[in-house]
């Protein structure tokens, strides 16, 4: 048999008629693949096992090219009406949970006021490399890939953007090589400005995740962010509360210095979902500052992040209607 006949028997016994257009030349088997239809898991098993049964058979190299990889990620928002309550800490750390949940998701930092996720990913020193303008993402902490605004625009250099260099900006982000990433969180701007509606409406994301804290002004801005997704016909996910309680550690008390419960109730009001409740705890800042994902870890914060990622997941498998 010759090397072709022997390589097509396997790519057709495994892959039947998603293969397509194989091609042999000095010993390198490239095919296209139609995984449409499949998940992450099936993806990567059949790719695998292609890879070994023909390396076995003696090819020496395989390309195999996935059709599905085309079909672009979807995208979920993390915006917060405002700075500074936690939005591209929720981020990374949902990314991380909902990778170890065994998604296949990317982290694309929007945030051009200041881009923290390089920080946060644990790889501040990585490069993204790129194929003319196409960027290929760095691996961060869990080993989600991520690409973020601060590494392609100079720092303050977006600081002055309008609303389309902003778009723009996103566009090349979202439109790198993700490979089988098939979700992408991204870490918006803080705020319901133009730079935001800009990047939106270029890039609708499937749905978008609130974070808030509890305090009345945070909530007021929280509600207004949920009122320019609804005009933007972005469903919301739903409403996360941050920085909710203190645990002295010192005396094991607990406090409430910026009130509790009031996401909650503010989601009840305004009719979403209330995704869940992560405590001010300085842990969460430590951990985050050296760039390891609390969600990584164990304990009650990890769980927090997991069972508010659990809600993410299961809402992106039954998505809701924008609103009307
Ligand atoms: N639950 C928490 N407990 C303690 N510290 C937290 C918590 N959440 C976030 N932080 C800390 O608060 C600071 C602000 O968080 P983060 O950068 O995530 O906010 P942000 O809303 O994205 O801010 P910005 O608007 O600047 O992008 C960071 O130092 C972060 O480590």
């Amino acid at each position: 048999m010759t090397d072709f006949n022997a390589f097509s028997d396997i790519v057709s016994t495994l892959a039947g008629p998603r293969a397509s257009g194989l091609k042999v030349d000095n010993g390198q088997v490239s095919f296209v693949l139609d995984v449409a239809a499949m998940d992450a898991q099936q993806r990567d098993e059949l790719d695998a096992r292609l890879r070994t049964e023909l390396q076995q058979a003696g090819a020496q190299s395989v390309r195999i090219v996935m059709t599905a990889e085309r079909i672009a990620p979807r995208l979920i928002a993390v915006a917060s009406g405002k700075g500074g309550v936690g939005k591209s800490t929720l981020s990374t750390n949902l990314a991380v949970a909902m990778a170890l949940a065994g998604r296949s998701v990317g982290l694309v930092d929007a945030d051009i006021y200041g881009p923290s996720q390089p920080r946060l990913m644990g790889a501040e020193d990585s490069k993204p490399e790129a194929e003319g303008n196409k960027l290929f993402p760095v691996k961060g902490a869990g080993g989600v890939p991520f690409l973020s605004m601060g590494q392609v625009a100079k720092p303050g250099q977006a600081i002055a953007w309008r609303g389309p260099m902003a778009g723009n900006a996103l566009s090349q982000l979202v439109d790198a090589h993700w490979g089988n990433v098939r979700d992408i969180v991204v870490d918006m701007p803080p705020g319901t400005g133009d730079i935001q509606l800009s990047m939106i409406q270029k890039h609708k994301p499937m749905g978008a995740v609130i974070i808030s804290t509890p305090q009345d002004l945070a909530l007021m801005d929280a509600a207004r962010a949920i009122g320019f997704f609804d005009t933007a016909k972005v469903p919301i996910i739903g409403l996360v509360e941050n920085m909710a309680g203190y645990l002295c550690p010192h005396c094991g008390e607990m406090s409430d210095p910026f009130g509790s419960g009031g996401a909650e109730a503010a989601a009840a009001e305004l009719g979403i979902p209330f995704l869940g409740r992560i405590p001010l705890d300085i842990a969460i800042r430590k951990a985050s500052d050296a760039g390891v994902p609390p969600a990584l870890g164990e304990g009650p914060i990890a769980s927090a992040y997991g069972a508010i990622a659990r809600q993410v997941i299961d809402w992106m498998d039954n998505p809701k209607a924008p609103p009307a």
